[in-house]
């Protein structure tokens, strides 16, 4: 199977290097990357071949990580050139189905995904949502590549802005609190390598104990001795109202994404 990635920014690269590292052969994928720069700098670090959109649009996985207003004009490009076989996957925030579909010949298989950046480790959570034309085959296929990488959930598209703001963005949010943790430990005497390795070993062990399907508040309560240390923080997290903030940041989060559905 020849997968062809155009756009290999951020999140392109983590979805290279997963696959990559799962196994994937360098040959069987290539990148359109238009900044030399970038695409230089990727095919230096992952030995994959960069090519134009022409020859990318001959691949039987064609997985779109332009930036969302891109996209009309990437699809604008392949349209014409698509195998019979073939199937486009965007994973651009925003963008609906319905949209790409309008965009491409009818019958044209479309599946969306919401990635996220973890997916460079294996640990990437990922949305599908499958498209009008789009095959079991092809829905198996697109699910290997994320399952490849960590993996995926088949979710109604009325609720991929939702599953953006929880793991497409979500990973922002725990670097957002990790720096703050950082910052708020050499506050307290502390050297940064010595906040860092605290910090990051309590996300990697606080993350373990949740993925063992734990409740969150169960484990939030089993740190919280009576009367101790860190009953006195989080209720200095309560009264900052940071539960409160997470409410309104998802919020926003979810209204930014539908913004981007034009
Ligand atoms: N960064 C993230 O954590 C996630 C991003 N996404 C989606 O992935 C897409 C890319 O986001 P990022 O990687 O963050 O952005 P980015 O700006 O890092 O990457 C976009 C890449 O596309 C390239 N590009 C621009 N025009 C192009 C064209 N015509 N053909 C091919 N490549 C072109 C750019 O040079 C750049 O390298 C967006 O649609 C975003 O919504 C989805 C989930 C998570
Ligand atoms: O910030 C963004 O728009 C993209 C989509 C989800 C994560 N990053």
């Amino acid at each position: 199977m020849r997968i062809a990635l155009v756009g290999a920014g951020a999140m392109g690269e983590a979805l290279l290097a997963g696959w990559l590292a799962a196994g994937w052969s360098t040959e069987d994928v290539v990148i359109v990357e238009p900044s030399q720069q970038r695409a230089d700098d990727i095919t230096a670090r992952h030995g994959v071949r960069a090519v134009d959109l022409e020859e990318a649009s001959g691949a039987d996985v064609v997985v779109l990580a332009v930036k969302p207003h891109q996209v009309e004009s990437v699809l604008g490009s392949i349209s014409n050139r698509l195998g019979p076989e073939s199937v486009v996957v965007s994973i651009a925030a925003g963008v609906p189905i319905r949209q790409l579909e309008e965009l491409l010949p009818d019958g044209a298989a479309v599946i969306r995904v919401m990635p996220n950046t973890p997916a460079l480790v294996g640990q990437g959570m990922a949305g599908v949502v499958r498209g009008t034309a789009a095959t079991d085959g092809h829905l198996a296929t697109v699910q290997g590549l994320m399952d490849a990488v960590g993996r995926s959930t088949v979710i109604e598209e009325k609720y991929l802005d939702a599953l953006t703001s929880v793991s497409g963005s979500g990973p922002a949010y725990l670097f957002y609190v990790a720096d703050a943790m950082i910052e708020a430990g050499v506050h307290q005497g502390l050297t940064r390598a010595e906040a860092t390795e605290l910090t990051v070993q309590t996300f990697v062990g606080s993350a373990a104990m949740l993925a063992t399907g734990r409740a969150a508040a169960t484990l939030r309560e089993q740190v919280t001795s009576p009367a101790g240390t860190t009953a006195a923080a989080l209720r200095v997290l309560d009264e900052r109202g940071v539960r409160a903030a997470f409410l309104a940041a998802m919020e926003a989060c979810v209204t930014r994404s539908r913004e981007m559905a034009n």
